[in-house]
């Protein structure tokens, strides 16, 4: 399903980690943040929560774009919760949020979604899913605690914690795609690209596996 324009992918997110991860893959987007105040939606269920605000970040930065004839544009909106022991966990408030779910966290499991909004500005288009990903974590000590917390890495992530970064090293394993974990989920991507009737490999722009530069699959 290769297409015959460019494709702009807009990534609605300021998440260093979404755009590090689509330029890994490939995919160079550009970055417009939304915006948008998520304390607007409440739900009771997280992967309801976190697909609604997806919607409007995509929407939000989508609404800031005219269409144009030389390129068929798409805008990609992602939101990461934590669902752990009933409850629906972003960013944690402070240090002491932080301490206090990894001293509740620790040795159980719970369950990242990432909901994923993509919209197709030029065929006005859309396609949206959740992804999913249990994650275990391990029985790690008040010190561990004490010490993570004050990197201030779990600040700034839902859940309070990280696969790619220093918390990697506090979880026992996941079942489903680490990327939903990071806050973008690939697979998921590219299935949400073919039900806008484009392939991924439509939108690599950046060198390929093994060196070999990508002629801009146009
Ligand atoms: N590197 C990394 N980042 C993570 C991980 N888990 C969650 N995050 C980040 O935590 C943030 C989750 O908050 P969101 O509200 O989804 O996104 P945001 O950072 O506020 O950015 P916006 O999309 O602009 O709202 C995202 O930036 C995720 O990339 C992880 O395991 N690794």
């Amino acid at each position: 399903m290769s297409t015959s324009v460019p494709v702009r992918l807009v990534l609605a997110s300021q998440s260093p980690a979404r755009r590090k991860l689509l330029q890994a893959a490939g995919i160079e987007p550009d970055v417009l943040v939304s915006g948008v105040d998520e304390s607007q939606v409440v739900s009771e269920r997280a992967e309801d929560l976190c697909l609604e605000l997806a919607r409007l970040k995509a929407q939000a930065v989508r609404d800031r774009l005219r269409p144009s004839r030389d390129e068929r544009t798409l805008v990609l909106g992602c939101d990461s919760v934590l669902a752990f022991d009933g409850e629906i966990l972003g960013k944690p408030d402070d240090a002491a949020d932080a301490t206090r779910r990894w001293q509740r966290m620790r040795g159980r499991s719970g369950v990242l979604h990432t909901g994923h909004s993509l919209i197709d500005v030029t065929y006005e288009s859309r396609a949206e899913a959740v992804a999913s990903t249990t994650v275990h974590f391990a029985d790690i000590s008040d010190e561990e605690i004490a010490a993570y917390v004050a990197t201030g890495e779990p600040l700034a992530v839902a859940g309070a914690f990280t696969i790619d970064g220093l918390g990697g090293a506090f979880l026992t394993g996941i079942e489903g795609d680490p990327g939903t974990v990071v806050g973008l989920s690939l697979p998921l991507l590219r299935r949400l690209l073919a039900e806008v009737e484009l392939s991924i490999v439509d939108l690599w722009t950046k060198v390929a596996p093994g060196g070999q530069e990508i002629e801009h699959l146009g």
